[in-house]
Parts: C-alpha cells; structure tokens; sequence
C-alpha cells in the first residue's frame, strides 16, 4: 500500500499542531508508523488521501454505529444548517431531543446538552460535589472519562498508550482528590467506602470498559457497586458515552438493570456530530444553573445542528432488530477472529459486549487493567499494521475497543477475516 500524501501531510501536520494530531488516540503511538489522513468515508468504508480503502472497526472512536455519511443524518444537519447553524438561544430539536433522551433512559428525568463527552462526565463531577458537598471522587483504573483534570489519574485510551497515568499540569491537590479502585473487585470499594465513605461525592465508571481495551463487568459487579454506593450517599454515575444507545437503545443501564443518580452520554447521541449530555435524578439536575447554584454553560449547547443529527440517528436507531444486528455481527467477528487465530496457532483473549470487542494479544483472561497491561503490545502493533495493508481499520492501539456498525454487511466481515486470516499467519 502506497502512503506517500498521509506521509507527507503528516510531515506538515507536525510542524503546525502538536503531534501532527487533534487528538492523541489518533497518532500511531501505540502501534509505530505515521497515521493515515483520510479523505472521505461512506458506510463502512473510508478511503485515505492515496486513495487506498479500509473498512472501518473504529467509527469515530464510537459515534458511527450507523456508519459513516448515513443519508437521513446527513439530510438531517444540511435541513438544519438551512435555517442557521447557532442560534444562542432556545430552539425547538433540544425539548425534542431532551424528551426523546428521558423517555428512553428511565433513569434520567432531567438532562442538558453540552458539546462533548469530557464536558458532560466533567459537570457530573461538578453536579456531584455541589449536590453532596463532598470532594473526594471514586473513578476506576484504566477507566477514561476524557480529558478533564478530575479523570487523569491512572486513566486509560491514549493516557494510557503513551504512559502518562498521571499528566503534568493536574495539580497534586486536585489529584489527590480522586482515588481509585481496581475495575471488577467490589472488594475494594467496600474497604474504601468503610474508611472514606462519606467523603465521596460520587463513584464513575464505564459500565462496560472500552478505555483498556473491552473489558465485561463480573455477573453482579455494577449491580453491588449501586448498593454499595446507595449505602454510603456516594452517587452512582455511570459513563455511557461509549455504551449510551451501543448495548442497547437505553445503555448499558438498560443491558444490566441499573439505576444510575447521574449517567453521561456523547458519541452514539450526537450522530456524529459534536454533541454530549448529562442528566440524572430530578433533585440532582435541578441543583444545576440557573435552576440551582451549580454552574455550567456552552457557547453551542444544543446546537441545532449537532441535535438534527442526534435526532436522526436515535431515531434510525429505533427500527426494530436494530439491536439484534448488532450482536450478530459482532457475534460473527468474534468467532471468525478466534477460529483465525486458533488455526494460525496465535493466543488471544477476546473481549466482546455487543458492537464493542477486543483483541487482546495474551491468553489469560482480562478483567481488569492489572490483566489487560499483560497484553503484548508489540504482537499488536504487527497484527494492527498487517491488517491495515490488507484494507482494516483497527483502533491503533492495543488498550482501544473496535466499533461494529451497522452499515457492516456479510462482504465486509468476510473482508475483515480473510484480512485477519493473513495478519494471524504473519505473525506466527
Ligand atoms: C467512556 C468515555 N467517557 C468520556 C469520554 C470523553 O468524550 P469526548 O472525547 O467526547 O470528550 C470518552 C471518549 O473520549 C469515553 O470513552
Ligand atoms: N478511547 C478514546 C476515545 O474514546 C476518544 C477518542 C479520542 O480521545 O480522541
């Protein structure tokens, strides 16, 4: 595969913004080699500046599960952008979207709209600490809630792949407000919560993980991670901006029988688009401006274009067998890639909830981050280069989960195996 225009616009790319990047995940950090610059992307594939064409198991890092350039979105936010694209005022789609959100997630009676998913799980925090007057917060390890200060420590996605648990420029102070507890161990939250208990605004957590790579919750783990919250007035908060309308159309909430005080949602919500929301129990929500003290604002809040999109695709999402799909092809995958990998006489773990999954490179099972780091990130760097020169596109980094969407048929799982078939043998 020929890479010259990705290689010399990456060479630009770097003189200008950091890292040749807007975003860390999408430097090839984890896996060595330049990144891919892309120059457009339909369905389930996109095609690179050299005009080399991969499907995609990455989907924006999560919000395209109905794959890319979907018609109805896209003549959803051109419609929009006719009648302007911000208004700073209140329009119509954000009752709409805000009512469409409640009445699918029943744990959320109220919730605002911000622009991204480290916005929404940052007000959580906010809404948290105002509501209980509590500072300290409990958030998991390996567990990414995006790039707010309360989060970088022992986070996981990119923090994680360049080896930065704990980033410069997060005060000590401020970090030492967040502790942290081993993913899957109820343990270990019982014996902080005896000592610390109420001094904990509140508990974070990706209900299934997709910032270590994929890892599933044990049978019983968030259910008694609510109780025990519910027992110390810790607040429950979960991160569904992975899981939010992926699992199932109400979440991983949903998936599991949990009620969360305060959950967060972007990717999936917003159709591609930069949308992201918080909501939660109606006293908590109400403490926020200018209902309640507890401020938080946006310049494009709601913005009508990002809603049309959310709108859209939620709506597309509703089609009956929407859900099933989604777990039969990612049922495919997961068999295809592990008969390949048998037969190829390759170790792996594969992880798999739904559309999420990942290939872990070790043959011990992986459930927490102390498990995921046993990884062999080198076997996964070669597997993720051998399948991008056969036409895939895997997260490029091992600690990422990989994305199914619908626009994905039977021609492109079969593309997908016979592509790993040969990146199996290769390594071997
Ligand atoms: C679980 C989770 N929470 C929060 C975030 C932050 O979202 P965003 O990148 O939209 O700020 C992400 C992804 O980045 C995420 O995976
Ligand atoms: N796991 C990584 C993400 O979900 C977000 C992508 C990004 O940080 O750019």
């Amino acid at each position: 595969m020929n890479h010259s225009h990705s290689k010399a616009l990456f060479a630009r790319a770097q003189e200008r913004i950091p890292g040749g990047v807007n975003s860390p995940v999408r430097a090839f950090r984890g896996v060595g080699g330049d990144p891919v610059f892309f120059r457009e992307a339909t369905g389930a594939w996109m095609t690179d500046v050299d005009g080399n064409r991969y499907v995609d198991l990455v989907g924006s890092w999560g919000p395209l599960i109905l794959g890319h350039a979907y018609p109805p979105i896209v003549e959803a936010l051109i419609e929009a952008a006719r009648r302007g694209t911000t208004y700073g005022a209140p329009a119509p789609g954000e009752v709409e979207l805000a009512e469409l959100l409640c009445a699918t997630v029943p744990s959320v009676e109220k919730v605002r709209l911000v622009s991204s998913g480290t916005e929404a799980t940052v007000a959580a925090i906010r809404l948290a600490r105002g509501f209980t007057g509590r500072d300290f917060i409990l958030k998991f390890e390996g567990c990414f809630h995006g790039a707010g200060d309360p989060f970088l420590v022992k986070a996981g996605s990119g923090v994680e792949t360049l080896g930065l648990p704990d980033s410069p420029g997060v005060p000590a102070a401020l970090a030492k407000l967040t502790l942290t507890a081993p993913y899957n161990d109820l343990e270990a939250v019982e014996r902080l919560f005896a000592e610390k208990g109420k001094e904990i605004a509140c508990a974070i957590i990706e209900p299934v993980v997709g910032n270590m790579g994929v890892l599933v919750p044990k049978p019983g783990y968030l259910q008694g991670l609510q109780e025990l919250c519910r027992k110390h007035g810790v607040l429950f908060v979960l991160d569904e901006v992975m899981t939010g309308f992926r699992l199932a159309r109400g979440g991983a909430q949903e998936l599991f029988g949990l009620k969360p005080d305060l959950s967060t949602f972007a990717k999936v919500v917003g159709g591609g688009m930069p949308l992201g929301a918080y909501g939660g129990r109606r006293d908590i929500m109400s403490k926020i401006a200018p209902e309640g003290p507890v401020y938080q604002s946006g310049t494009l809040s709601g913005n009508p274009v990002a809603v049309a999109a959310g709108l859209a695709c939620l709506k597309a999402l509703a089609a009956p067998g929407t859900y099933a799909r989604l777990e039969q092809l990612g049922a495919m995958l997961e068999q295809g890639l592990k008969a390949e990998a048998q037969a190829a006489g390759v170790p792996v773990t594969l992880n798999r909830v739904g559309s999420m999954l990942t290939l872990f490179f070790c043959d011990t099972p992986v459930y927490d981050y102390a498990s995921a780091k046993k990884a062999d990130t080198a076997r996964f760097g070669r597997f993720f280069h051998a399948m991008l020169n056969e036409g895939v596109y895997l997260p490029p980094s091992q600690f990422e989960a990989a994305f199914v969407s619908l626009a994905i048929g039977e021609a492109e799982v079969a593309h997908i195996l016979a592509a790993a078939r040969k990146a199996f043998r290769s390594l071997a």
